[in-house]
């Protein structure tokens, strides 16, 4: 990451995209420099201080403005780092979080601000739902990943040696500030790699938005409308299936297409980002998604060629192969799996397709039926 350009120079009007939920509804405010906006719109909610959590990466570059934007709006600050990825979604990071926001003294009506990627929104967020039982937050993601999925929708939560997410808490935030501006650092690799996210909302529910992706995607890579507009579809397309489905009962589950493949993989790795990051995991996870659909007679083939194509032209990986270091294996991946927390009574849950755009939650998987799918991708092509 590079020093950011100066947000306001280019400061374009917001797009709000509501999350309605009740007592716990959040607008999540998107464009270039809401940034400059974060003292007035969290003044507004209407704590006393603010802990900001975020990364050494992100903190060292962004985090004077947030400071300087809050103070000048009379809100107290405090500052917690932790080293950027993922391994930082640990419980011992976790303890630190918790013990320096209680250090700072932020009581139940201040703010717990999670300024940086998923890891920092999942482990900052955790630490809220949790500190004095909870105290409110708010998301101001800093990468692709977060903007578009995982600071909306209140899933919080750390790593255990189990499994990925596997500790964590439903809380949701109190407002999202996605500054689309702070895109222009981030490194190619994570920008990719939350691209991965955006593509997931058109394979779910929405072939024309996938249409939109085949013919513009290119074009989201730079700043400009098309990158805000993919925002804010990715956005509302969650805030539509989260208010729906919140604690994820049901419908929720498609949004996790392509994650029991990811996070399984992710585990294989030991969550060595130089390996594989969360996105690439997810986009290797949504091609084999769609081949395991093909493989059982729900998807036309073409569908999963297309998936793998578009995947492929903004340089995401699509197979297995694709992961560096090999040590993949299908027992290591099934093992992974079998603590997805979609498991039902000890059977796997899929999120499959029968095309693009059109995903289901499929239960009662039968493990081998995933080994011989496995066994097959990892066959050298
Ligand atoms: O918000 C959701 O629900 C999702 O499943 C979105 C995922 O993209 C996200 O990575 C989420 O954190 C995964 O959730 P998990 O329950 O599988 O840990």
């Amino acid at each position: 990451m590079t020093a950011s350009p100066s947000p306001a120079r280019s400061a374009t009007p917001a797009r709000v995209v509501k999350v309605p939920l009740g007592e716990r509804s959040y607008d999540i405010r998107i464009g270039r420099g809401v940034l400059a906006e974060a003292g007035s719109a969290m003044a507004a909610l209407k704590p006393a201080a603010c802990a900001i959590v975020s990364d050494e990466t992100v903190a060292r570059l962004h985090a004077s403005a947030l400071a300087a934007s809050l103070e000048g709006a009379g809100l107290r600050t405090s500052l917690v780092t932790v080293p950027a990825g993922e391994p930082s979604k640990s419980y011992a990071r976790f303890a630190e979080v918790c013990d320096s926001i209680l250090a700072a003294r932020i009581e139940r009506g201040d703010l717990v601000v999670a300024f940086g990627g998923g890891v920092v929104g999942d482990l900052a967020g955790f630490a809220a739902a949790v500190v004095r039982r909870g105290v409110r937050f708010v998301q101001v993601p800093t990468t692709l990943l977060a903007q578009v999925d995982s600071s909306v929708g209140g899933k919080t939560g750390i790593n255990s040696p189990h499994g990925k997410n596997l500790v964590g808490a439903f809380h949701q935030p109190s407002l999202v500030l996605a500054d689309t501006a702070l895109l222009d650092t981030l490194p190619a690799r994570e920008f990719r790699a939350g691209y991965a996210e955006v593509v997931k909302y058109g394979l779910i529910n929405d072939a024309g938005f996938f249409d939109w992706c085949e013919a513009n995607g290119t074009r989201v890579f730079a700043p400009g409308d098309e990158r805000d507009q993919a925002v804010a579809v990715s956005c509302a397309a969650k805030a539509a299936i989260v208010s729906r489905d919140e604690r994820e009962t049901g419908e929720r589950a498609l949004l996790n297409l392509g994650h029991t493949f990811a996070h399984a993989l992710e585990r294989a790795c030991r969550y060595d980002g130089s390996r594989l990051v969360h996105g690439e995991a997810v986009a290797i996870g949504l091609a084999l998604a769609f081949r395991f659909s093909q493989r059982l007679g729900l998807c036309p083939g073409q569908d999963a060629v297309r998936v793998a194509r578009h995947l492929q032209a903004v340089g995401l990986p699509s197979r297995l192969q694709d992961v560096p270091g090999g040590a993949v294996t299908a027992d290591s991946l099934i093992d992974a799996m079998g603590q997805d927390k979609k498991v039902e009574r000890g059977a796997l849950t899929f999120i499959l397709a029968r095309g693009i755009g059109k995903s289901f939650v499929a239960k009662g998987i039968e493990a081998g039926a995933v080994h011989d799918f496995l066994t097959e991708e990892l066959k050298p092509s």
